[in-house]
């Protein structure tokens, strides 16, 4: 099942659960508006190359839409639609005033050099400016893009609109970015983990964690876990995979990543298999990568008690049964990942205020919004007798469907 048909089925169930109105919930679904541009750029040999971009504007019921930008060689519209979706509702599960998009430009970014990164990213941003805007929809980081990527988005955005800081988050400092956004997605999968295991009466400290990928995400996911004593057994990312019984020395294999760029020929623990992360022996898992990594092939397989979904839609639906019935506690990524959305709202409220918070400030509020919105989530779970998922989407698609419903239909 692709991810949006995934996608779909999870929102049709929530909505059956609250009763939704059929013609609310077929509006609900369709995205507001789809956007696919042809992106060609000269490559530094002079040849050219041409790309194609998406921006899903799923859905502004509930203010301005806010999404990442993807830059992967798998993405695909289909994909794109999905990721959109869920940005709406994370969005409405962290209570923070905005819909949800989602963009990617097919392309793979370790095979483009920084200088034909930077016209693709301002050729996409030609082509989408007037349909982007504070009030509007804002992008911000996703896989394979980072600050940098936002520092041209924003570049190129105000040449044809002027200054415009609040138009992109995820931004460098230097120019209006907010304390603590780079480490915000892993901090709040953090909070989020401590919150699950806390409910069940464990500790982070106590547990052994696998992760998937060591980008932006994994990386700080590791850290914040390491910092506090949890052993984190395995690691992996797209060059291999790397494991130890005893707990990873993970601030080491982070030095050891920044200088060679990969997990490869790390001292501190033996080489595995990039395929085995997933069923590798441990407590907690978290993926931290690509969608659609548990599905029906490993999951039966998964030794860990707890799942914590950093990435969007890491599980297939029928990895999901099989998991629920292993007992498997699965944290759903449209609150687990909430985190970095979050601290873009912060940065964005920064920006119109033009006033800027410290990072104890940023990480402070931060938490309060992962606690608050975990305690709505199982309060939901409680009402409808439901998984930790449902809990999730009633929550969020209840909230959009209430502001879609009193803003009101007249033409
Ligand atoms: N950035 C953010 O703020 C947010 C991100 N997310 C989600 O988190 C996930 C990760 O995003 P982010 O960390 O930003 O992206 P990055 O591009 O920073 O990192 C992605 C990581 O995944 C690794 N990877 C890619 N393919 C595989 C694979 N097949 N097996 C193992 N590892 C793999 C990459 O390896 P390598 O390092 O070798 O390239 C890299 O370490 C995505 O699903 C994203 O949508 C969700 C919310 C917010
Ligand atoms: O920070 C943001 O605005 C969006 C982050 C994102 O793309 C996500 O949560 O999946």
């Amino acid at each position: 099942m692709n991810a949006l048909a995934a996608t779909n089925r999870n929102f049709r169930h929530a909505a059956r659960i609250l009763g939704l109105d059929s013609k609310l919930e077929k509006s609900l679904l369709i995205p507001l508006r789809e956007i696919k541009v042809e992106c060609t750029i000269p490559k530094d040999d002079g040849s050219l190359a041409s790309f194609v971009g998406f921006r899903i504007q799923h859905d502004n019921a509930r203010g301005p839409m806010k999404g990442g930008i993807r830059y992967h060689p798998e993405v695909d519209p289909d994909e794109v639609n999905a990721l959109a979706q869920l940005m709406t509702w994370k969005s409405a599960v962290a209570a923070i005033p905005y819909g949800g998009a989602k963009g990617g430009i097919g392309c793979d970014p370790r095979e483009l050099s920084t200088s034909e990164l930077e016209r693709l990213t301002r050729v996409f941003t030609q082509k989408i400016h007037d349909l982007i805007g504070i009030h509007r929809d804002v992008p911000a980081p996703d896989m394979g893009t980072n600050s940098q990527t936002m520092a041209w988005m924003l570049d190129e955005y105000s040449k044809f609109h002027g200054h415009s800081p609040a138009v992109v988050t995820g931004k460098p400092i230097d120019l209006g970015g907010s304390l603590g956004r780079e480490a915000a997605t892993g901090l709040g999968v953090f909070f989020a983990t401590e919150a699950l295991l806390g409910e069940c009466g464990k500790s982070i400290s106590e547990m052994k964690f696998a992760i998937q990928g060591f980008g932006n995400v994994g990386a700080w996911t590791a850290k914040f876990i390491h910092d506090v004593g949890g052993k984190v057994v395995a690691v992996s990312d797209i060059t291999g995979a790397v494991k130890n019984p005893n707990g990873i020395d993970i601030p080491a294999l982070l030095k050891h990543k920044e200088t060679t760029q990969s997990l490869k020929d790390f001292q501190g623990a033996d080489a595995m298999d990039i395929d085995d992360l997933i069923v590798h022996e441990c407590d907690v898992l978290i993926p931290c990568a690509l969608g659609g990594v548990l599905n029906k092939e490993n999951a039966a397989d998964v030794k860990a008690k707890f799942i914590i979904e950093a990435a969007n839609h890491p599980t297939d639906p029928e990895a999901d049964e099989i998991l629920s019935k292993k007992g498997v506690v699965i944290l759903p990524d449209i609150y687990a990942n909430s985190g970095g959305v979050t601290v873009s709202y912060f940065e964005w409220v920064q920006n119109i205020q033009g006033f800027m918070w410290d990072e104890e400030k940023v990480n402070c509020e931060l938490k309060k919004y992962m606690m608050k919105s975990f305690h709505d989530i199982k309060a939901m779970c409680k009402a409808h007798d439901c998984s930790l998922r449902m809990g999730a989407f009633t929550l969020g698609v209840n909230r959009v469907a209430h502001a879609t419903l009193l803003r009101g239909w007249e033409a």
